[in-house]
């Protein structure tokens, strides 16, 4: 299963490490959890010293949404809701973690919650989040694929089976 786009597109404003103004998330497996490490740019600020809720919002956005690779059926999916408690500012300067977990899958949804901390004292919640997800369809991967040939390797697990295909 792979986590990261490593293809030549990576241009998601969350985790494309090509993408100039992005976050470049990088995410790993830690068991049965999504983890992944960030340090904000000063541009991430909203107040002096306070990163934007938004970029807090991505940040879990993005990792709850790949908790759905973990599913018994994994998928890529768009993110149908989601529900953000800010318990307490997030700091501009250390090092953030997230942590995310499938809660449940059933159909073409998906269910997750996750958490930002400081990465180097994650007692204290800075950030949490609940959200919905819902698969993209074969038939949409498959024209993503088709319009982004460079994310074949990436979606090709997700991609219609060739007996699935529709006769043109
Ligand atoms: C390249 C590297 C990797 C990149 C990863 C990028 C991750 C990016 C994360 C995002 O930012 S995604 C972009 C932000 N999200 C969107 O733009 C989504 C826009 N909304 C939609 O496209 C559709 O509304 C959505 C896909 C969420 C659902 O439409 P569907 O047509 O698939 O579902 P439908 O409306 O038929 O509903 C199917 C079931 O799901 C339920 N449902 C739909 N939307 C829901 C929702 N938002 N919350 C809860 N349940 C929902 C709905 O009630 C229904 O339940 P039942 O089957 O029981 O009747």
């Amino acid at each position: 299963m792979e986590l990261n786009d490593t293809t030549d597109y990576q241009l998601c404003f969350a985790c494309g490490q090509r993408n100039p103004y992005g976050l470049k998330l990088v995410f790993q497996l830690e068991n049965d959890t999504i983890v992944s490490d960030f340090r904000p740019q000063a541009e991430h600020q909203g107040f002096p010293g306070v990163i934007h809720g938004g970029i807090v919002a991505t940040i879990l956005d993005e990792a709850l949404n790949r908790t759905t690779m973990l599913a018994d059926v994994p998928a890529w999916t768009m993110t149908g809701r989601l529900d953000i408690r800010y318990k307490r500012y997030v700091p501009y300067g250390p090092l953030l973690r997230v942590r995310a977990k499938l809660e449940m899958q059933r159909g073409r949804m998906a269910q997750a919650s996750g958490y930002v901390t400081l990465a180097e004292d994650e007692n204290v919640i800075l950030a949490q989040a609940h959200g919905t997800f819902m698969a993209l369809s074969p038939e949409m991967i498959t024209n993503l694929m088709h319009e982004n040939p460079a994310m074949r390797d990436f979606f090709a697990p997700h991609a219609q089976k060739p007996s699935d295909e529709v006769a043109l």
